[in-house]
């Protein structure tokens, strides 16, 4: 059986990858805005566990011809704060004002999850689920919130930080999954498995 990663978050691959899965990666294109747009208020739940929902379903068809047999798995990933629901920056100056937020407060990240089974083509088994990880981050000097904007790394992961990069030095802890914070969680998604009838051990390369 195939494990389809439906992302092209390098996080995500590496996660997964570093836990004995080699994915096959085929890349949703979901534009998240028009999904998100499309959504009568949604909590901070409903919203990224939608969004990782969307991506799984784009890619079904084209997995389908490729990998009869497979568990296809998208998720999506955001920073809630003060009520509001932060994607990636895409900007320095965005990033620079996520991290005048950000310094020295507690931020929720959360990973919404969607996994497909696919058995001779056709849909089998579905299973949604999202993780919270409370996020405790430091109070950087603006010097070095402007030396990490200018490596780039903040600008396009989710919150403007990552937790196992160079924004690992502005996290002064976690209340929660590491992996569901740098892009899919592990022990979510084991049992997301489980609820299609796959056991992650058998997944393993
Ligand atoms: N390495 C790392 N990446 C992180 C961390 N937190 C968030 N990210 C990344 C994971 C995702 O690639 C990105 C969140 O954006 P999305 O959930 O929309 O996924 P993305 O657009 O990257 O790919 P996808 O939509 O799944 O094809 O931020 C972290 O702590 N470490």
């Amino acid at each position: 059986m195939r494990f389809v990663l439906a992302s092209q978050s390098p996080a995500r691959l590496g996660v997964l990858r570093a836990a004995g899965i080699e994915p096959s990666v085929v890349v949703s294109g979901v534009d998240e805005d028009a999904v998100a747009a499309a959504l009568p208020e949604p909590t901070p739940t409903e919203l990224v566990t939608a969004l990782a929902v969307a991506k799984v379903e784009a890619v079904l068809d084209t997995v389908a011809g490729i990998h009869a047999d497979a568990v296809v798995v998208g998720c999506d990933s955001m920073l809630s704060l003060d009520g509001e629901m932060l994607g990636k920056p895409g900007t320095p100056e965005v990033a620079r004002k996520r991290w005048a937020q950000l310094a020295g407060r507690t931020g929720d990240l959360l990973t919404g999850h969607a996994v497909v089974r696919l058995h001779s083509g056709e849909p089998v088994g579905r299973a949604t689920g999202s993780h919270t990880t409370h996020v405790r981050f430091a109070d950087p000097s603006p010097e070095e919130i402007d030396a990490y904007i200018a490596t780039g790394e903040p600008l396009n992961v989710a919150g403007a930080f990552t937790l196992d990069g160079r924004g690992g030095w502005f996290v002064e802890g976690i209340d929660g999954d590491p992996s569901s914070v740098i892009g899919i969680s592990l022990p979510l998604t084991r049992r997301l498995l489980a609820e299609v009838g796959v056991s992650v051990t058998d997944l393993w390369s």
